[in-house]
Protein backbone atom coordinates (compact mmCIF):
# COMPACT_ATOMS: atom_id res chain seq x y z
CA UNK A 1 0.00 0.00 0.00
CA UNK A 2 1.50 3.19 -0.80
CA UNK A 3 0.66 6.55 1.02
CA UNK A 4 2.34 9.70 1.18
CA UNK A 5 2.62 9.77 5.42
CA UNK A 6 0.78 12.91 6.96
CA UNK A 7 2.19 15.04 10.06
CA UNK A 8 -1.25 16.15 10.85
CA UNK A 9 -2.45 12.44 11.77
CA UNK A 10 0.73 11.57 13.91
CA UNK A 11 1.46 9.39 11.01
CA UNK A 12 4.87 7.26 11.08
CA UNK A 13 4.44 3.86 10.27
CA UNK A 14 6.07 0.89 11.83
CA UNK A 15 8.74 -1.05 9.35
CA UNK A 16 10.58 -3.13 11.26
CA UNK A 17 9.28 -6.52 10.39
CA UNK A 18 11.24 -7.84 14.30
CA UNK A 19 10.02 -5.00 16.15
CA UNK A 20 6.40 -5.62 14.81
CA UNK A 21 6.84 -9.18 15.58
CA UNK A 22 7.73 -8.87 19.12
CA UNK A 23 5.09 -6.47 19.84
CA UNK A 24 2.32 -8.68 18.34
CA UNK A 25 3.56 -11.16 20.55
CA UNK A 26 3.67 -9.10 23.75
CA UNK A 27 -0.23 -8.69 22.78
CA UNK A 28 -0.70 -12.37 22.33
CA UNK A 29 -4.21 -12.20 20.61
CA UNK A 30 -6.02 -15.24 20.53
CA UNK A 31 -9.27 -16.43 18.77
CA UNK A 32 -12.33 -15.17 19.65
CA UNK A 33 -10.77 -12.00 21.80
CA UNK A 34 -12.98 -9.05 21.08
CA UNK A 35 -9.94 -6.23 19.96
CA UNK A 36 -9.99 -2.82 18.12
CA UNK A 37 -6.65 -0.86 17.07
CA UNK A 38 -6.21 2.76 16.82
CA UNK A 39 -4.69 4.09 13.83
CA UNK A 40 -4.49 1.08 11.58
CA UNK A 41 -2.44 2.93 8.94
CA UNK A 42 -0.98 0.73 6.58
CA UNK A 43 -1.90 -2.39 8.59
CA UNK A 44 2.06 -2.98 9.61
CA UNK A 45 0.10 -4.69 13.24
CA UNK A 46 -3.46 -5.14 11.84
CA UNK A 47 -2.30 -7.86 9.39
CA UNK A 48 -0.18 -9.57 11.77
CA UNK A 49 -3.30 -9.52 14.70
CA UNK A 50 -5.80 -10.57 12.08
CA UNK A 51 -3.89 -13.84 11.03
CA UNK A 52 -4.33 -14.73 14.98
CA UNK A 53 -7.52 -13.76 15.52
CA UNK A 54 -9.59 -13.91 12.20
CA UNK A 55 -11.60 -10.43 12.50
CA UNK A 56 -11.07 -7.08 14.37
CA UNK A 57 -11.95 -3.73 14.18
CA UNK A 58 -10.13 -0.28 14.10
CA UNK A 59 -10.88 3.58 14.41
CA UNK A 60 -8.74 5.20 11.38
CA UNK A 61 -9.40 8.99 10.64
CA UNK A 62 -7.36 9.30 7.50
CA UNK A 63 -9.93 8.91 4.73
CA UNK A 64 -7.16 8.14 2.16
CA UNK A 65 -5.78 5.26 4.29
CA UNK A 66 -9.58 3.90 4.89
CA UNK A 67 -10.02 3.46 1.32
CA UNK A 68 -6.88 1.62 0.71
CA UNK A 69 -8.08 -0.49 4.03
CA UNK A 70 -11.20 -1.30 2.40
CA UNK A 71 -9.40 -2.41 -0.64
CA UNK A 72 -7.39 -5.18 1.09
CA UNK A 73 -9.62 -6.33 3.92
CA UNK A 74 -13.51 -7.92 3.70
CA UNK A 75 -15.73 -6.10 6.05
CA UNK A 76 -16.29 -9.82 7.60
CA UNK A 77 -12.86 -9.57 8.20
CA UNK A 78 -12.11 -5.67 9.30
CA UNK A 79 -14.78 -3.64 11.03
CA UNK A 80 -13.57 0.08 10.01
CA UNK A 81 -14.56 2.54 11.61
CA UNK A 82 -14.30 6.22 10.25
CA UNK A 83 -13.35 8.84 12.61
CA UNK A 84 -11.69 10.58 15.77
CA UNK A 85 -10.72 7.96 18.01
CA UNK A 86 -10.70 10.91 20.71
CA UNK A 87 -14.68 11.41 20.29
CA UNK A 88 -15.29 7.55 20.19
CA UNK A 89 -17.28 5.62 21.72
CA UNK A 90 -15.57 2.47 23.12
CA UNK A 91 -17.80 1.66 25.12
CA UNK A 92 -20.17 0.52 22.24
CA UNK A 93 -18.17 -2.40 20.88
CA UNK A 94 -19.07 -4.29 24.07
CA UNK A 95 -17.06 -5.66 27.30
CA UNK A 96 -14.08 -7.16 27.81
CA UNK A 97 -12.52 -4.91 24.88
CA UNK A 98 -8.49 -4.91 24.08
CA UNK A 99 -7.47 -2.03 22.85
CA UNK A 100 -3.85 -1.47 20.89
CA UNK A 101 -2.42 0.87 19.00
CA UNK A 102 1.06 2.95 17.82
CA UNK A 103 -1.02 5.76 19.09
CA UNK A 104 -0.66 8.90 17.20
CA UNK A 105 1.76 10.83 19.18
CA UNK A 106 0.32 14.29 18.53
CA UNK A 107 -2.72 13.17 20.41
CA UNK A 108 -1.51 10.84 22.89
CA UNK A 109 -2.24 12.09 25.94
CA UNK A 110 -5.90 13.41 25.12
CA UNK A 111 -6.25 10.12 23.99
CA UNK A 112 -5.17 8.10 27.14
CA UNK A 113 -7.89 10.54 29.21
CA UNK A 114 -10.37 9.54 26.96
CA UNK A 115 -10.00 5.68 26.53
CA UNK A 116 -9.40 5.38 30.81
CA UNK A 117 -13.40 6.65 31.05
CA UNK A 118 -13.95 2.94 28.98
CA UNK A 119 -11.91 0.90 31.79
CA UNK A 120 -14.87 -1.02 32.88
CA UNK A 121 -15.46 -2.80 29.83
CA UNK A 122 -11.74 -3.19 28.79
CA UNK A 123 -9.65 -6.04 29.63
CA UNK A 124 -6.33 -4.52 28.67
CA UNK A 125 -4.71 -2.01 26.18
CA UNK A 126 -1.41 -1.98 24.56
CA UNK A 127 0.20 0.79 23.07
CA UNK A 128 3.64 2.34 21.38
CA UNK A 129 4.12 5.84 22.71
CA UNK A 130 6.61 8.17 23.03
CA UNK A 131 8.86 7.12 26.18
CA UNK A 132 8.57 10.25 27.12
CA UNK A 133 4.81 10.01 27.82
CA UNK A 134 5.26 6.55 29.11
CA UNK A 135 7.38 7.36 31.58
CA UNK A 136 5.12 9.89 33.26
CA UNK A 137 2.50 7.02 32.89
CA UNK A 138 3.71 5.16 35.48
CA UNK A 139 5.96 7.65 37.54
CA UNK A 140 6.47 7.30 41.41
CA UNK A 141 5.15 10.08 43.93
CA UNK A 142 8.39 12.35 44.26
CA UNK A 143 9.56 12.30 40.61
CA UNK A 144 9.92 15.40 38.72
CA UNK A 145 7.85 13.08 36.11
CA UNK A 146 4.91 12.24 38.14
CA UNK A 147 2.18 14.58 37.52
CA UNK A 148 -1.71 14.82 36.59
CA UNK A 149 -1.56 11.75 33.55
CA UNK A 150 0.40 9.57 36.68
CA UNK A 151 -2.54 10.06 39.09
CA UNK A 152 -5.68 10.06 36.73
CA UNK A 153 -4.47 6.97 34.62
CA UNK A 154 -2.88 4.52 38.05
CA UNK A 155 -6.17 5.32 39.90
CA UNK A 156 -7.90 3.48 36.72
CA UNK A 157 -5.10 1.08 35.84
CA UNK A 158 -2.07 -1.16 36.55
CA UNK A 159 0.80 0.09 34.00
CA UNK A 160 4.13 -1.45 32.64
CA UNK A 161 6.68 -0.46 30.34
CA UNK A 162 6.97 -3.24 28.43
CA UNK A 163 10.48 -2.38 26.18
CA UNK A 164 11.47 0.47 24.15
CA UNK A 165 11.69 1.05 20.17
CA UNK A 166 14.09 2.52 18.46
CA UNK A 167 13.08 5.70 16.00
CA UNK A 168 14.96 3.78 13.01
CA UNK A 169 11.86 1.33 13.69
CA UNK A 170 9.69 3.58 11.65
CA UNK A 171 9.25 5.36 8.24
CA UNK A 172 9.66 8.23 8.73
CA UNK A 173 11.72 8.19 11.43
CA UNK A 174 10.32 9.84 14.80
CA UNK A 175 12.87 12.57 16.88
CA UNK A 176 12.28 10.44 19.83
CA UNK A 177 12.76 7.09 21.57
CA UNK A 178 8.92 4.98 21.79
CA UNK A 179 8.24 2.70 24.75
CA UNK A 180 5.55 -0.06 24.65
CA UNK A 181 3.22 0.09 27.37
CA UNK A 182 0.56 -2.32 29.22
CA UNK A 183 -2.13 -0.99 30.71
CA UNK A 184 -4.55 -3.33 33.13
CA UNK A 185 -7.80 -1.77 34.44
CA UNK A 186 -7.65 -2.19 38.38
CA UNK A 187 -10.40 -2.64 40.88
CA UNK A 188 -10.97 0.40 42.19
CA UNK A 189 -13.59 -0.93 45.23
CA UNK A 190 -10.46 -0.92 47.69
CA UNK A 191 -9.45 2.72 46.70
CA UNK A 192 -12.44 4.61 45.14
CA UNK A 193 -13.06 8.12 44.52
CA UNK A 194 -16.84 9.28 45.34
CA UNK A 195 -16.96 11.58 42.46
CA UNK A 196 -14.67 11.31 39.92
CA UNK A 197 -15.26 14.80 38.17
CA UNK A 198 -14.21 16.56 41.85
CA UNK A 199 -10.94 13.84 42.09
CA UNK A 200 -10.12 15.32 38.24
CA UNK A 201 -10.52 18.83 39.33
CA UNK A 202 -8.60 18.46 42.55
CA UNK A 203 -5.67 16.69 40.97
CA UNK A 204 -5.47 19.12 38.33
CA UNK A 205 -5.63 22.05 40.50
CA UNK A 206 -2.92 20.79 42.28
CA UNK A 207 -0.47 19.77 39.53
CA UNK A 208 -1.54 23.25 37.52
CA UNK A 209 0.79 24.68 39.86
CA UNK A 210 3.17 22.35 40.43
CA UNK A 211 5.72 25.02 42.32
CA UNK A 212 2.81 26.17 45.09
CA UNK A 213 1.78 24.05 47.98
CA UNK A 214 -1.15 22.42 48.55
CA UNK A 215 -2.44 25.00 50.99
CA UNK A 216 -2.56 27.31 47.96
CA UNK A 217 -3.29 24.84 45.09
CA UNK A 218 -6.29 23.07 46.57
CA UNK A 219 -7.61 26.15 48.96
CA UNK A 220 -10.71 26.03 47.09
CA UNK A 221 -11.19 22.42 47.94
CA UNK A 222 -9.95 21.95 51.44
CA UNK A 223 -8.50 23.68 54.20
CA UNK A 224 -5.47 22.98 55.96
CA UNK A 225 -7.12 21.22 58.81
CA UNK A 226 -9.04 19.04 56.44
CA UNK A 227 -5.21 18.22 54.49
CA UNK A 228 -3.86 17.43 58.62
CA UNK A 229 -7.35 15.40 59.49
CA UNK A 230 -6.21 13.33 55.69
CA UNK A 231 -2.36 13.04 57.57
CA UNK A 232 -1.06 15.15 54.43
CA UNK A 233 1.12 18.25 55.44
CA UNK A 234 -0.39 21.40 53.57
CA UNK A 235 3.47 22.57 53.27
CA UNK A 236 3.88 19.94 50.31
CA UNK A 237 3.68 20.22 46.85
CA UNK A 238 1.56 18.26 44.28
CA UNK A 239 4.27 15.73 43.44
CA UNK A 240 4.55 14.29 46.95
CA UNK A 241 1.19 12.98 46.89
CA UNK A 242 0.17 9.32 46.55
CA UNK A 243 -2.44 8.14 44.61
CA UNK A 244 -4.54 7.08 47.67
CA UNK A 245 -3.53 11.01 48.75
CA UNK A 246 -5.51 12.35 46.20
CA UNK A 247 -8.77 10.12 46.87
CA UNK A 248 -8.97 10.92 50.74
CA UNK A 249 -8.97 14.84 49.56
CA UNK A 250 -11.65 13.97 46.85
CA UNK A 251 -13.54 11.69 49.54
CA UNK A 252 -13.31 14.43 51.91
CA UNK A 253 -14.39 17.02 50.18
CA UNK A 254 -16.95 15.44 48.53
CA UNK A 255 -18.45 14.33 52.28
CA UNK A 256 -18.05 17.80 53.30
CA UNK A 257 -20.50 19.40 50.15
CA UNK A 258 -22.85 16.33 50.52
CA UNK A 259 -23.07 17.47 54.49
C1 LIG B 1 1.78 6.42 14.43
S1 LIG B 1 0.67 6.02 13.11
C2 LIG B 1 0.60 4.28 13.29
C3 LIG B 1 0.16 3.54 12.05
C4 LIG B 1 0.26 2.00 12.10
N1 LIG B 1 -0.52 1.45 13.17
C5 LIG B 1 1.71 1.57 12.23
O1 LIG B 1 2.07 1.16 13.34
O2 LIG B 1 2.43 1.62 11.27
C6 LIG B 1 -0.85 6.64 13.78
C7 LIG B 1 -2.13 6.26 13.03
O3 LIG B 1 -3.25 6.87 13.71
C8 LIG B 1 -4.09 7.54 12.77
N2 LIG B 1 -4.72 8.67 13.48
C9 LIG B 1 -4.21 9.90 13.74
N3 LIG B 1 -5.06 10.64 14.46
C10 LIG B 1 -6.16 9.86 14.66
C11 LIG B 1 -7.39 10.06 15.34
N4 LIG B 1 -7.66 11.21 15.96
N5 LIG B 1 -8.29 9.06 15.34
C12 LIG B 1 -8.02 7.86 14.71
N6 LIG B 1 -6.86 7.61 14.07
C13 LIG B 1 -5.94 8.59 14.05
C14 LIG B 1 -3.15 7.98 11.67
O4 LIG B 1 -3.81 8.25 10.47
C15 LIG B 1 -2.23 6.74 11.60
O5 LIG B 1 -2.79 5.74 10.81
Amino acid sequence: MIHQARKRFGQNFLSDPNIIRKIVDSIAPQAGQRMVEIGPGLAAMTDPLLERLGKMEVVEIDRDLIALLKERYSPDVLTIHEGDALKFDFGALGPDLRIVGNLPYNISTPILFHLADFADQVRDMTFMLQKEVVMRMVADPGSSEYGRLSVMLQYRFRMGRLFDVPPGAFRPAPKVMSSIVRLVPRPTESLEAKDDTLLRKIVTAAFGQRRKTLRNTLRDFIDEAGLSALGIDSGQRAERLSVADYIAITNACHAKRAA
